[in-house]
């Protein structure tokens, strides 16, 4: 985990150098202080040499101004870098989350998701700023007042270091604790956030159920569950630091003592004992630095250890190293006895032979699960099959790259996502670098334009959180536009047109109908009616692929079509 933290620090390596100069120079100005209250206290004080204590007083200022200087380096740069180190580490994050698979996403919430890319790298960087630099400053002043210490008076400083074991057992102690109790807070945090996703996504059912009491009460038990966690971490954080404080006092006391002590018994002079003391104080200071270490590191790591996690799940569906990138393709679709079944269920499909030519339309229908969208589904490689081969223009698609295999395929659903943006946009997430004569000539082909022109602000209106502010059609016309622009040799239609009414779906079949010339097609359809213009149709079953041909034919065989038309159209 250390390693791997530190890996990001390598684009940084000037900054970092920068700063930790800076921190260790600023560390050990800081001892000159009693050097010079010691050495003022034993010479210049008895021999009242005025001049030289107003020069010592003029060092110490030039030293505090440095040390200033030096400080907002530290502060100013060190931000930066540990900045730099968050956002690249939520970059590469959400980078690992964009190559995920289906399945992955399967099992995830969203919000869940969001709050590692956002919450647990919260303290990520002040960790990267502070962690090593702090750490090396603490180590190195411990050393460093120990050995003036030791100078000074080495019977005093032994004393003194007695009680260091209890303080080390007491951080290493605490840190663990902290640690794990902030992992805790992450994951509750992740809770109430895929809480406030589902509530807020999901808000006209909740309203339409008058469940809001449900759902606030729901929340309050995750919001409580973080209020706990929040509790146990801010009570080990106190206990640490009264244990903290009441070890750095009994160690203060212990010196002060068996100094006055040391002084009476003429061992040591004022002048020492009150350089001595100050360097107990300066010993214990990395104490304090210690505490703010705390309370930064456990959160850091345990945010950086969730975030390690998510890198560490592979995607299960790859590129082979020999994939190739595929121009474009016919659009001849084979499944060679395919065999599919979802993470830990039964098998969907079984020994499934389906051949669609080039340019043909074919409809797939079958009772509700048998598995058409999990059929059309495997075809863009969203799931790996487990047995058997999908072959387009006569290639396995194991052998295409995943993006180049997408990008020959159009996937139009009945559920249409669209982004919270301008209509523009949305249909020119089909072609990123279209022109606008090309994405008002796809508006046109998806007969969009009367719409558009029916709008102040015609492309540039933004449409809200998934197309809210859009009618069902409008977002179906929308989501032709975008297909068009797309234009994809290759094209899925699960149940396009089955929420409209009749004169929109005439619209939009039309479309569809112009958007499926010279294109392979596949329609997944429930309603019959939309489908008898189709070359051939297919009926899944949980047996595979039970029967083929035209309407008529598979009327004529009173199977298990024949029945599913009768059930929809009567005898
Ligand atoms: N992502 C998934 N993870 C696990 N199981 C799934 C997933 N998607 C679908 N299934 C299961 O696979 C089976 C086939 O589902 P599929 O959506 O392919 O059927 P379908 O024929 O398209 O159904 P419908 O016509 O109702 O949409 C169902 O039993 C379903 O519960």
């Amino acid at each position: 985990m250390i390693r791997r933290f530190f890996a990001y620090y390598s684009p940084y390596k000037r900054l970092f150098i920068m700063d930790f100069t800076c921190a260790v120079v600023a560390a050990l100005l800081e001892l000159a202080f009693p050097l010079a209250v010691q050495w003022m206290v034993d010479t210049q004080l008895p021999s009242r040499s005025w001049s030289m204590i107003l020069l010592t007083g003029l060092g110490l200022l030039i030293l505090y101004l440095i040390t200033t200087g030096l400080n907002f380096i530290v502060g100013y740069f060190g931000h930066k870098l540990g900045i730099n180190i968050e956002t690249d580490m939520r970059q590469r994050l959400f980078e690992h989350v964009q190559k995920l698979s289906f399945r992955f996403f399967d099992n995830s919430k969203t919000g869940s998701l969001l709050s590692r890319l956002t919450n647990d790298l919260w303290e990520i960087g002040e960790l990267a700023h502070h962690g090593p630099e702090e750490l090396f400053i603490v180590l190195m002043t411990f050393a460093g007042a120990f050995s003036i210490m030791l100078i000074v008076n080495w019977e005093l400083a032994l004393v003194t270091i007695i009680a260091v074991p209890i303080l080390v057992w007491l951080i290493v102690y605490f840190s663990k604790k902290l640690h794990d109790v902030a992992g805790s807070m992450y994951s509750r945090t992740a809770d109430v956030s895929a809480r406030i996703e589902d509530s807020v996504s999901g808000i006209r059912v909740v309203k339409a159920f008058g469940n809001e009491v449900y759902e606030v009460e729901a929340f309050r038990e995750n919001n409580n569950r973080l209020r706990l966690a929040k509790l146990r971490s801010n009570f080990l954080m106190s206990y640490y630091s009264s244990g903290m404080y009441l070890m750095t006092r009994l160690i203060s006391l212990l010196a002060l003592l068996i100094g006055a002590w040391f002084a009476y018994a003429g061992k040591l002079s004022y002048g020492e004992l009150i350089g001595f003391l100050l360097y107990v104080n300066i010993f214990l200071k990395p104490i304090e630095r210690i505490n703010a270490l705390m309370d930064i590191y456990p959160k850091g790591m345990a945010g950086f250890k969730r975030a390690c996690e998510l890198f560490d799940t592979e995607p299960d569906i790859r590129d082979e190293p020999s994939a190739v990138d595929v121009r474009r393709l016919r659009g001849d679709i084979e499944f060679r006895n395919v065999t599919f079944g979802y993470e830990g269920h039964t098998k969907v499909l079984q020994h499934v032979d389906l051949q669609v030519r080039a340019g043909e339309t074919i409809a797939i229908v079958g009772r509700s699960g048998a598995g058409k969208s999990t059929l059309c589904s495997l075809i863009p490689r969203f799931y790996e099959i487990d047995a058997g081969a999908i072959l387009i223009d006569g290639l396995d698609i194991r052998r295409m790259t995943q993006r180049s295999l997408r990008s020959q395929i159009g996937f139009v659903q009945q559920d249409v996502f669209l982004f919270n943006g301008t209509i523009r946009e949305n249909i020119a997430y089909g072609r990123l670098v279209a022109s606008e004569a090309d994405i008002l000539e796809a508006a046109q082909h998806a007969h969009l334009e009367g719409f558009l022109e029916a709008l102040p602000e015609g492309l540039d209106t933004v449409i809200g959180e998934r197309g809210l502010k859009l009618s069902g059609g409008q977002r179906q016309r929308l989501a032709i536009a975008r297909m068009f622009l797309k234009n994809p040799p290759i094209l899925i239609l699960d149940e396009a047109t089955s929420a409209l009414d009749t004169e929109t779906e005439q619209i939009i079949q039309q479309s569809l109908e112009e958007l499926s010339y010279n294109r392979t097609t596949l329609i997944i359809a429930h309603r019959l009616a939309t489908i008898r213009h189709a070359d051939r149709i297919v009926v899944v079953t949980e047996d595979g692929i039970s029967e083929e041909g035209s309407h008529d034919e598979l009327l004529a065989r009173r199977g298990v079509y024949a029945r599913l038309h009768e059930a929809q159209f009567g005898g």
